[in-house]
Parts: structure tokens; sequence; C-alpha cells
């Protein structure tokens, strides 16, 4: 029975790097649907659909029979918005199937085409997103990752938004998957399969990882299980989970001592140092992935923590957070690593930098800020999360501290900074802190 009635058909948003097996995996699920009709809809940046013709031509159905539909000249998540919208409707209204898949291109962000299924888009009435299945090519995510490994063979990919880097899109696909169909294990030893395993767990904590070679996966056990929660999916990578629970436990403290004032800035002992992961049984010991947090009230120097930023040592995979840098007193800075490659972005305005009046009606609307008011500085504030294998916690915490103001810095006019590295000062402005060499 077609479920397209009940408004309810289930959609599997397919995520991946170039060449990972996104199509294999398609061409797997299409010869291996049994009862199932399997509706595709595919994306390449290309003006060609090369990825529309290959999954019909192999699977033996055609473009022209509507059961692969495909959107070509652009990027799903940019501005092939309207056209996914406008498509997927049609295809509810033309086609009688029972499940969708939907495979942006490979540097697409899955996030904003899972968001177009839920809401109240007319897409939302007809659908709803099932899970969003990362496919991750084992040897290159080993290669980017593995600082024990051979030197990250990671290339700068041409995207909307400009360069950027693989290791991002590799990490930040994990980092919002309910399942992750680790492909091309023959291409890799059991032990680096599983050292990856820990790393793809950590990023992501709770994902189903299913090993495969050329994407060979049971289709009962992909399509038909519920894993996307719209709800959480935004707060399920393991850097934000990492993060919300410091910055929870420091805001309990805060209230306990009475402070509010960050006199706790320095001590960073066990409090910001989280092993639990929130129950999930990890497994750092038998691979030695290990994470840790940052926080503090004090605004980095600019240019020290830019140079540290810039040449953070390898054992660090991936580091994400918030960023307060002396100089940019209006503009709140999130900072992403993955492997390689590391950027600071301007993400909003410090509410503390608005005037008062917008300060108090932010305040009063929003009981959830997250984190304890400062007296002082309001949410001016650090807190970054390191996730890595084999990192010198104590050496890194050091170095930060370092890149701090210094009491005689503070004293200064340290809001009026100038740094040679031009931290963003607007929203969506990006700096690169570090960048992979192409044929390192
Ligand atoms: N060795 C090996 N090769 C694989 C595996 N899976 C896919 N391949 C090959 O890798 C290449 C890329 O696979 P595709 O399925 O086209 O990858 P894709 O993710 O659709 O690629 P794009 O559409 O370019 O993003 C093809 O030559 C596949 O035959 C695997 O598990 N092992």
């Amino acid at each position: 029975m077609s479920l397209r009635s009940t408004g309810e058909t289930p959609v599997t948003v397919l995520s991946g790097s170039l060449g990972a097996g996104k199509t294999t995996l398609l061409n797997h699920l299409l010869r291996n649907a049994g009862e199932r009709n399997i509706a595709v809809l595919v994306n390449d940046m290309g003006e060609l659909n090369v990825d529309a013709d290959l999954v019909a031509e192999q699977s033996e159905l055609s473009v022209a029979d509507g059961t692969v539909a495909e959107l070509s000249n652009g990027c799903i998540c940019c501005e092939l918005r309207d056209d996914l919208e406008t498509a997927v409707v049609r295809l509810a209204r033309e086609r009688d199937f029972d499940h969708l898949v939907v495979e942006p291109s490979g540097i697409s962000d899955p996030a904003p085409v899972a968001r177009l299924f839920t809401g109240g888009s007319p897409a939302a009435a007809r659908y709803r997103v099932e899970s969003v299945v990362a496919v991750v090519d084992a040897r290159l995510f080993a290669d980017t990752f593995d600082a024990d490994g051979t030197p990250s063979k990671t290339v700068a990919e041409g995207g909307e938004k400009g360069r950027r880097p693989i290791s991002d899109l590799l990490v930040e696909q994990v980092e919002f998957a309910d399942a992750v169909i680790l492909n091309k294990c023959d291409l890799v030893t059991d032990d680096e399969r599983e050292r990856v395993e820990s790393v793809v767990e950590t990023l992501r904590p709770g994902v189903e990882v299913v090993p495969t070679s050329y994407a060979e996966v049971e289709v009962d056990a992909l399509l038909g299980v519920q894993r996307f929660d719209p709800q959480s999916a935004a707060e399920s990578a393991g850097w934000r989970r990492l993060l919300e629970t410091a910055e929870t436990a420091d805001a309990d403290r805060d209230a306990g001592d009475g402070h509010g004032d960050g006199t706790h800035d320095h001590d960073h002992g066990d409090e910001t140092h989280d092993h639990d992961h929130g129950g999930h049984a990890h497994p750092e010991e038998a691979y030695g992935v290990d994470s840790f947090t940052y926080l503090r009230r004090r605004p980095f120097h600019p240019e020290r923590i830019a140079a540290l930023l810039s040449d953070l040592p390898e054992s660090v995979i991936r580091s994400k957070g918030t960023m307060w840098v002396a100089g940019r007193e209006e503009t709140q800075l999130t900072y992403s690593q993955a492997g390689p490659s590391a950027y600071v972005e301007g993400s909003g305005r410090w509410v503390a930098s608005l005037p008062d009046f917008e300060q108090d009606a932010y305040r009063r609307n929003r009981s959830d800020l997250g984190f304890e008011w400062d007296d002082e500085w309001g949410d001016r504030r650090t807190g970054l999360v390191f996730i890595g294998r084999g990192v010198e916690e104590d050496e890194l915490v050091a170095a930060l501290d370092d890149c701090l103001l210094t009491d005689e810095e503070m004293s200064a006019d340290w809001a009026a900074f100038e740094s040679e590295t031009r931290f963003p000062d607007a929203p969506g402005d990006r700096t690169t802190l570090a960048e992979p060499t192409p044929d390192a």
C-alpha cells in the first residue's frame, strides 16, 4: 500500500563526499528493494545529471519513467531549495511510491535538505524524514583523520560558499547523520576500520555504523527504521553535547558558589573534562579517542590564539565552539576545525553588546540562554571542545591559557585590539586559519 495518501511517505536523505559510494548504494537499494517502491531524487553540481543517468542505467530504470528524478545546475541546499520542494511535491502528486531517497550533491550540507521536510512546508505535509544516512569512504576518512596513518590526502573542493576543505564536510555529514554506511571497508585493515569507527562514534554519539564494501547493506535494516528526530537533530553532534554539558555544569557551579563572575575561570579541573558523554559507552579505552572542553570568560589575544589554532597538534581530530577574541567585542565567533582545516566565522552578536533595552528583552524572551549570564561580561565567553586521539590535554589547556589576555593586557584598552589576523566582524564572515595542502 502506498503511504502517499497519509502524507507520511518516509524520506531517506543520503549524504557523503564525492566518490564515497552513494550511487553504488542507490543502485544496491533499487536492485534489492523487494516489495518497496522506491523513488530517487538526485542532484549533481554539473549541468548534466550524471548520477541520475548512472542510477537509471544500472538499475534498468529510466529517468523518463519518473523513478529517478533529477535536479541539475546547482546545489540542492542552496539555490535549488525551491526546486527541490517543487520536485518532491510533484513526485508525490504524480507517482505512486512508498519511499523517497534524496541524494544531494556530494558537497551539500544535509541539514537544510532534512529541514525542508519538517515544519509547515508543503513537502512536510506529504513526507517525513526517516533517516539521514552518511556514506563515508573509510579509506579517505582514515587518511584524513588518522594521525598515526599516512599524511592527509585531503583536497579542497569548490562549493557555493567558496572553497571548503573536504574534511569539514566529512565531519559535518557524520555529525548530522542518524546512520553511517562505512563504505570501502575492503580498502582498510580491520584495525583502521575500528579506529575510524571509534572516531565516527565520538563525532556523533549513538550513531548506527554499518561497515560495508560496495555499499552492500541489508535494505530492511536501512529503510523502514525511523531514526531521524527533528527535535534533536541539530544537537546530535558530539562536540555540541559535550559543550552543553560543560556549560550547564559551569552555570550550576556559578549558581552554587554565588560568584557568577567567572572567578573560577582558571579552575580547569575535572569539571570541564567530561569522559562520560551522557552514558554513551565509549570506545576511547581501546582506540584512544578522547575529548575535553575549555571554558573561559576572558578574551583571547587575537594574534596568539590565531597562531595556536592554525597549528594544532595532529592528534586533534575535531574541535569546535564559541570564541571571545579581544578586538571583536560585538561579534560572537564560531571556531571550527576538522583534521587539517580550521576557520573562524562570525556567528552573530554578543547579547551583551546590544543596547540595554534590547538585552533585557532578549533575556526575558529566552529562558534557555544555556549558560550563566555573567554580571560583568554578560554572554561573552569562550567554550571549545577538543576531540582527538592521544591529545595532551594539560599541554593544550596551558597553551590556550597563554593565549588569554594577561591581567596587564586586560587593564589596557583591550577592546580596541587590532591584529594582523583579521577576525570576522559580521555574521557569515569567515577567516581561514589552516588549510590542507592539496598534495600533502
Ligand atoms: N574498492 C571499493 N570501491 C568502491 C566501493 N564502493 C564504491 N566503489 C567505487 O568507488 C567509485 C565511486 O563510487 P560511487 O558510488 O559513484 O560514489 P558516489 O558517492 O556516488 O560519487 P559521486 O556521485 O561522485 O559523489 C566507483 O568507481 C565505485 O565502483 C567499495 O566499497 N570499495
